[in-house]
């Protein structure tokens, strides 16, 4: 995605070949920082610290990953030891698991001489695949989008509510539920974003906004409590969010708060969309509420707030008593029958077993 001119994408390879690059998100909005990660310690630091999130972002982050590994030790024993450290990095956004999956699949079988640069091949094709894989979202999601403006007759934009950031910050490139956004602006649909803040860390605020401003899309920010009274005023016109992990029976797993606005959009008939690669679909799984591990965070995320002070110093500051203890579950799940459709890379389908087995049919057993 274009920067005040220059393109980036979230994580890329360092000039020499072996570093790998990455955006700190820890600093958006306020400052635009990169970071060259050297070892496997740095990048399952940059995963559990978040400088990178977003699960598809995750996963590539861990992919390469284990190419740093290899560059301290490329035996099988090394590299199953180096998956079993970057799963346990964050335990929701299934495409850690994935990504680290796949690489050991395609690895293990190599004589070791040719793992360190088979890894980087295979890390450099899971970024080029969520590349593409995001724009077919962009385009299956901008149909949905141009249908809801012809349905409003074209009068003004279409209104988007969105959680978190699933922007192309938490993706390699393009984003998953912003990518239908992207596609439809640079169709010439006119569309408008609601942006929740998404407490406790404000994703949406410190970077779904930051990527719409930069994008020039028009777009506010409102408090998480907000988009349910849009809703009854007939000021949203669709949810799309992201996904960290969607069960093969359409049950999403996404940022705190994706559950309370499902409800809310299910109240007032307003079509919820997920946007989703394949790669965020669990096939194991069947009951989200029951099977999906739900990351709980330090609860300092929720007893402060950060932000810039007048010197321009990012900082944290306190909102409530030291004594008061906080709860930190980072994502909740959202049951399929709240969800309208999920919006993947082969096309648009029903929230459940049936409709992603019409796209994934590979996946049936
Ligand atoms: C495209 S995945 C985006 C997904 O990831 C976010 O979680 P986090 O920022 O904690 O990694 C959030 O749930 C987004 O919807």
């Amino acid at each position: 995605m274009k920067v005040n001119g220059k393109v980036y994408r979230s994580i890329w390879l360092a000039d020499d070949g072996v570093g790998v690059e990455i955006i700190d998100q820890t600093q958006l909005p306020f400052r635009f920082v990169t970071v060259r990660l050297n070892t496997l310690d740095e990048a399952m630091d940059a995963i559990s610290r978040m400088l990178v999130r977003g699960a598809p972002l995750i996963g590539a982050t861990a992919a390469y990953g284990i190419c740093l590994g290899l560059r301290e030790g490329v035996s099988s024993e090394s590299l199953e030891k180096m998956a079993v450290r970057l799963v346990s990095c964050r335990p929701t956004a299934v495409n850690l698991r994935w990504a680290v999956d796949r690489m050991l699949r395609v690895l293990l079988p190599l004589p070791e001489k040719s793992r360190l640069l088979e890894a980087y091949q295979e890390a450099a094709r899971i970024c080029e695949e969520d590349v593409q894989t995001n724009e077919a979202i962009g385009r299956h999601g901008m149909a949905l989008i141009r249908d809801i403006w012809h349905s409003k007759q074209k009068n003004g934009p279409v209104n988007i509510l969105t959680h978190c950031n699933a922007g192309w910050l938490a993706t390699v490139d393009w984003g998953t539920a912003l990518a239908p956004v992207y596609a439809a602006a640079d169709e010439g649909i006119p569309v408008h974003i609601w942006v929740d803040e998404t407490r406790p860390r404000n994703q949406g605020a410190g970077l779904t906004a930051w990527e719409l401003v930069a994008a020039d899309i028009p777009h506010h920010l409102i408090t998480d409590n907000t988009g349910g009274h849009l809703m009854q005023h007939g000021l949203v016109d669709c949810c799309i969010v992201g996904s960290d992990r969607t069960t093969a029976a359409g049950d999403v797993c996404n940022k705190i708060g994706t559950y309370l606005k499902a409800l809310a959009a299910s109240d007032n008939n307003i079509p919820f969309y997920v946007a989703l690669p394949g790669s965020t679909v669990d096939w194991t799984l069947h009951d989200g509420l029951a099977e999906i591990p739900i990351e709980e965070r330090d609860e300092l995320e929720v007893l402060r707030i950060r932000g810039k002070d007048e010197e321009g110093r990012v900082c944290a500051v306190a909102i409530a008593p030291e004594a008061t203890p906080a709860l930190n579950p980072a994502f909740d799940v959202t049951p399929a029958r709240l969800v309208t459709g999920l919006i993947t890379e082969r096309g648009v389908c029903a929230a459940g077993r049936i409709g992603l087995l019409s796209l994934y049919p590979e996946q049936a057993q």
